[in-house]
């Protein structure tokens, strides 16, 4: 019968992996939440590595270091990726109406403004907006046959390649999954997308802390999230409750995002905090993570994601879109990707 080895060959196992550093992001592969699934049976390890396209020299490197375990016979390393994808990103909140897929729509548009090759899977099971939000009615998805079988192709729009569980629902119905084809249905988004290439995709996740959300971060190469929440205490305490399920899975976040942060007075130019202040500043102080952006309440922000238009590209002069143009500008940093993307816009120019 297979031996599942003690707790100390676990820890030895991951002192080893720990020292393997994910160049870009400078930090080592366990804490980025890359490995999971990690298992010792016998004389053997069982990992999975949950990385993007770019970062597959990661495997060699961990073989290297467990190679120095004089027990251990052979490491089966599971690559976990999404066909295509170089850096996958989760937009979260704790609970819904803080502005999660309207920010995660500006930040898509943001950072196609800066050339970066974008594509949106709105996961949002409970409120799939982002079709709306980027002036798409209900369109069918068309399925394609590859040579790796068959596969959905995402619609696109604005330079923003899109799939959303809403698209598979008949408009104004509720969508009333139960849970077996609700993780189908997710799985599939996450496998059997055909994305083409892309250098970010953001997942919308729906609100909470539910089965469908614990499914997308267990199954999908997250490597970092971005929790949006309104400055009030209760929604506050809703991200923290948030945050523990990103914990148990290892995925780090990236940072905060303050939404409805305040109203900008037309005549005066004076600031209203209409929902209370320092929520933001207080959970990144609590999380160590940067607050990324203070966005405004804003009618054409409203407006903007009622008729697909979102203010990050239809109004590129409104402090909102400068908001969102300073988190896509720090997210190229954070990855490395702000040269590509220089070069790229002034070929283009
Ligand atoms: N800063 C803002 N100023 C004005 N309106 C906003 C702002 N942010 C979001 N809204 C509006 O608030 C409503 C809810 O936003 P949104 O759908 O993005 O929230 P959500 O957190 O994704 O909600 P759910 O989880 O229920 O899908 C939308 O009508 C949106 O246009």
């Amino acid at each position: 019968m297979d031996k599942v080895q003690p707790d100390s060959l676990q820890q030895e196992v991951v002192q080893l992996l720990k020292q393997v550093i994910e160049p870009t992001l400078k930090n080592d592969i366990v804490s980025l939440g890359m490995v999971r699934n990690l298992r010792i049976v016998d004389d053997y390890i069982y990992l999975r590595l949950y990385i993007g396209i770019h970062q597959q020299h990661l495997q060699p490197e961990i073989e290297s270091k467990l190679s120095a375990l004089s027990w251990c016979k052979k490491a089966y390393i599971q690559i976990c990726t999404i066909p295509g994808v170089k850096i996958t990103l989760g937009i979260s909140s704790g609970k819904g109406g803080v502005g999660k897929s309207t920010t995660a729509v500006n930040i898509a548009a943001a950072l196609s403004l800066q050339g970066a090759k974008v594509g949106l899977l709105d996961a949002d099971v409970y409120g799939p907006n982002l079709p709306q939000m980027l002036g798409l009615g209900q369109a069918d998805i068309e399925v394609i046959h590859t040579p790796k079988g068959d596969k959905f192709l995402p619609l696109e729009v604005q330079g923003i390649k899109l799939i959303s569980v809403g698209l598979l629902a008949e408009a104004n119905r509720p969508l009333a999954w139960r849970g077996p084809v609700l993780h189908k249905i997710i799985t599939q988004f996450l496998q059997d997308v055909e994305w083409g290439d892309l250098d970010y995709l953001l997942i919308d996740l729906p609100p909470g802390t539910g089965d469908a959300q614990i499914t997308i971060i267990q199954e999908s190469p997250i490597c970092g999230v971005i929790l949006v929440t309104t400055p009030q205490q209760v929604a506050v305490a809703d991200v923290r409750r948030n945050i523990y399920m990103f914990r148990q899975v290892g995925v780090p976040v990236l940072g905060i995002v303050e939404n409805m942060s305040y109203l900008i007075c037309g005549d005066c130019g004076s600031r209203t905090p209409i929902f209370g202040s320092g929520g933001g500043e207080q959970l990144a102080a609590e999380l160590q993570a940067p607050l990324l952006g203070q966005i405004p309440i804003d009618s054409h922000i409203c407006s903007g994601g009622d008729t697909g238009n979102p203010i990050a590209s239809s109004d590129r002069t409104s402090l909102a879109s400068e908001v969102f143009v300073k988190i896509a500008t720090s997210l190229n940093a954070t990855f490395m990707l702000s040269d590509k993307f220089t070069r790229h816009t002034r070929r283009d120019d």
